[in-house]
Parts: structure tokens; C-alpha cells; sequence
């Protein structure tokens, strides 16, 4: 399949590397698709870490509020963030409800009308990304770690799970650990993936580690114990549970006093740069 051509929307020298923004011509979502990539300076390939965002999030949203550059310049670490959705789609339904739609692609493959073709966010980070990644940025896709916010937590656990062969490391902030059993993941499924659970389970960290799907290494996770949306929509304790049955290392760290805000994030990114930068390059 042909690289796709790279529009750049901005680049801004950053810590002695490149912030920058940019947008290609997706054929998983049918158009259009933006993301940011912060660019070390170093020769040679560098690794990365692709870090997938919560709901209502764009490609700007870690950019901007995570504070991650500095470290990642140290480390020789690229960032990579994917937008969380096609825009501006068309399809009735699709915006005006921040749980759902456009800022609510769930990082998976829609199946049912009218998604299908146009929600297409597991191939636009497990394929399309790569292969730009690859071809215009210099990133060693050899070396391609995960990690996410919220859904974005859910979406680095559930293609880490889905695809071990393409992540070597992985970490999430207040991930939803299993989206069968909660409300956002409850509204979401049904309409991108239909009726039928036993689709669902390939989208569910929780179940997919109940399935046997493993992953090569420690898993970091980050809590914070006054996030609002903890006992109803976050529950890692089903997440602990399925890890610890199956002999899944994972490191589960609850912070006492923080919410689900980017002050969390910021609070502990560093960790989790170094907890990948050791996997990606040793
Ligand atoms: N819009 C929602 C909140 C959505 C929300 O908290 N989104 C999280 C991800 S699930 C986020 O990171 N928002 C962007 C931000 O905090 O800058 C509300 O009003 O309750």
C-alpha cells in the first residue's frame, strides 16, 4: 500500500526538536485525519510513544497540556498523537454528544452502518501511522510503545492486547479497563460494533486479558483516586483482577487527591516516558 502524502498544518522548534501538526488523506476513515508528532533532535531512527486521548480530545490535547517534551527531548523519545475521530463526517448522529462520535472514535473499527469506513481508528494507529511514522519522520516503527488517557487508556490497552506484535511497551492514565460493563462503552459498542457481545470482547481490556491476550511486559497504570468518573466508568480493579488471574504484571499506582484532569497527566508523564524509554531504548 502507497505511503499517503503529509500535509504539514505547523511545525515549531520545541525543546531543540519539532512540535509539529499535520494531516493526511486516511482510506480507514474515508478522509481527512490530523495528528501531532514531537520530533527529538537526534540522528538516526528514534522510537516512540503514541499516546491516544480521552473523549472530547483532539491531536493538540497531550501536545499542549501534558508537558511531555522536555523528557522526551531527554530521552530520545518521539510523541506521537493521533487525533480521537474523523471530522466533520456528515453522518447524522455523529456529533453533539461528547460521549460518542466525532471525539469518541473508541480506537477501534466500526462494523455497522453508517460507521463503517468512516470510524476506522484501530487501522488509522496500528497501519496508517506506521507507515508515515516510517516514511517522513524517521521513527524506528520497530520500536513503537503505547499509552493513553481515559478512552485513550482503553485504546492503549486494547490495541497493545490486540496486536503485541506491533507495541513493545504500555502504560494509561485512568483507562476504561472494561467498556462491556460501563456506561460509555455500553453506548459506544452497540453502535459501532452492533449488538452482538461477543464482538465487543475483542474491544475490552478486561476481557481480552480474561481471553489469554497477554502482554510482553510490565503494564503502568496511573489513578487518580478523586476522578470523578473512577467508580462508574474507570473501574481498574476489573482490570487488577483479570491481570492478576491470568499473571499479567501490572502496576496499578492510585494517587490520592487527584481528579481525571491533564494536572494529573502532567503530575506523572514522566514516569511513564521513562517507563517506555526503558523498553524502547535501553
Ligand atoms: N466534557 C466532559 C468532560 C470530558 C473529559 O473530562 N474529557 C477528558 C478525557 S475523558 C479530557 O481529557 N478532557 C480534555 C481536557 O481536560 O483538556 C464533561 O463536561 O464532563
Amino acid at each position: 500500500m502507497a505511503v499517503p502524502a503529509l500535509e504539514v498544518l505547523s511545525e515549531k522548534r520545541c525543546f531543540g526538536g519539532v512540535q509539529g501538526f499535520y494531516r493526511y488523506e486516511s482510506s480507514a476513515c474515508g478522509g481527512p485525519m490530523r495528528f501531532g508528532v514531537f520530533r527529538p533532535e537526534r540522528s538516526g531512527r528514534v522510537p516512540a510513544l503514541l499516546f491516544l486521548a480521552g473523549l472530547t480530545c483532539t491531536e493538540e490535547t497531550f501536545a499542549i497540556k501534558a508537558g511531555a517534551q522536555r523528557v522526551a527531548a531527554e530521552l530520545g523519545l518521539a510523541l506521537v498523537t493521533p487525533d480521537t475521530s474523523p471530522r466533520e463526517t456528515g453522518i447524522e448522529g455523529a456529533t453533539g454528544d461528547w460521549e460518542f462520535g466525532e471525539g469518541a472514535g473508541f480506537w477501534l473499527d466500526a462494523t455497522q452502518a453508517p460507521y463503517a469506513g468512516r470510524f476506522g481508528m484501530e487501522s488509522v494507529v496500528v497501519r496508517e501511522l506506521p507507515m508515515l511514522l516510517d516514511a517522513h519522520f524517521g521513527i524506528d516503527v520497530a520500536r513503537l510503545g503505547i499509552s493513553g488517557h481515559s478512552m485513550g487508556g482503553h485504546g492503549a490497552l486494547t490495541l497493545a492486547l490486540r496486536h503485541p506484535q506491533r507495541f513493545r511497551s504500555l502504560s494509561a492514565f485512568a483507562p476504561i479497563v472494561a467498556p462491556m460493563q460501563v456506561p460509555w462503552g455500553q453506548k459506544a459498542f452497540p453502535r459501532y460494533l452492533g449488538n452482538d457481545e461477543t464482538a465487543w470482547r475483542g474491544h475490552d481490556a478486561t476481557a481480552l486479558m480474561a481471553d489469554g491476550h497477554g502482554f510482553d511486559g510490565p503494564i503502568l497504570i496511573d489513578q487518580g483516586a478523586d476522578d470523578a468518573f473512577l467508580a462508574e466508568q474507570l473501574r481498574p480493579e476489573l482490570f487488577q483482577a483479570a491481570c492478576d488471574a491470568a499473571n499479567q504484571p501490572l502496576l496499578l499506582r492510585q494517587h490520592a487527591g487527584y481528579d481525571h484532569s491533564y494536572w494529573f497527566i502532567q503530575s506523572f508523564i514522566e514516569d511513564h516516558l521513562r517507563h517506555h524509554a526503558r523498553v524502547l531504548s535501553p
